[in-house]
């Protein structure tokens, strides 16, 4: 049977508590939004396929706790991106947009400190789902590009055959930190 997708990648969501991390990927999977707050656990997760420039992504999206008590599982989860080592690819998220009154931080001050870091910066609303579709795009746009090589060819119908095209998910299970041995990129 033809694959659904060419291509898996794993995606990370961090930041304080409370920030919306949560909402961003509930907006972006199921066009949901929750007034609610209720503290991630540990951690989750959802998938979403998507497709960019000819070749279908399935994203699979973690949501960590922002919560400091649960540092330990969720550092568990993202230690092979945690520095943000050469290869992993990022961009920083200024959520809540849409409570212009009640702002913390500016957006001068928020393209800065992107710009310090080379990350592309989105401010957004997981609340009037402003830059959600498109952050996550730029996201795994630049994942694509930083793998340009791999992916040749996968434009084509012969596609399906491509060692990559075979990086399944475990949709039920998400893998423990100490058992994931399938190629991660972030
Ligand atoms: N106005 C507004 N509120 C938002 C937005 N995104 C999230 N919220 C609210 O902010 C609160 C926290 O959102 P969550 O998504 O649960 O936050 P989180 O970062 O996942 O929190 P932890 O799981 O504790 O790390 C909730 O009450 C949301 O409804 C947004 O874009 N605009």
């Amino acid at each position: 049977m033809a694959k659904q997708y060419d291509v898996l990648f794993r995606l990370l969501l961090i930041g304080d508590s409370g920030v919306g991390k949560t909402c961003l990927l509930c907006r972006f999977t199921d066009n949901e939004f929750h007034s609610s707050h209720i503290s991630t656990i540990g951690v989750d997760f959802k998938m979403k396929t998507i497709e960019v420039d000819g070749i279908k992504v399935r994203i699979q999206i973690w949501d960590t706790a922002g919560q400091e008590r649960y540092q330990t599982i969720t550092k568990q989860y993202y230690r092979r991106a945690q520095y943000a080592p050469e290869g992993v690819q990022k961009i920083l998220i200024g959520n809540k947009a849409d409570e212009e009154q009640k702002r913390q931080v500016g957006r001068e001050q928020g393209q800065q400190l992107a710009k310090e870091y080379g990350m592309d910066f989105y401010e957004t609303s997981a609340c009037t789902n402003l830059n959600i579709k498109e952050s996550f795009t730029r996201l795994t746009e630049l994942v694509l590009q930083a793998h340009r090589k791999e992916l040749e060819g996968l434009r084509t119908p012969a596609s399906n055959e491509l060692a990559l095209a075979e990086m399944e998910e475990d949709e039920g299970k998400p893998e423990g930190p100490e058992n994931s041995s399938k190629t991660c990129w972030c």
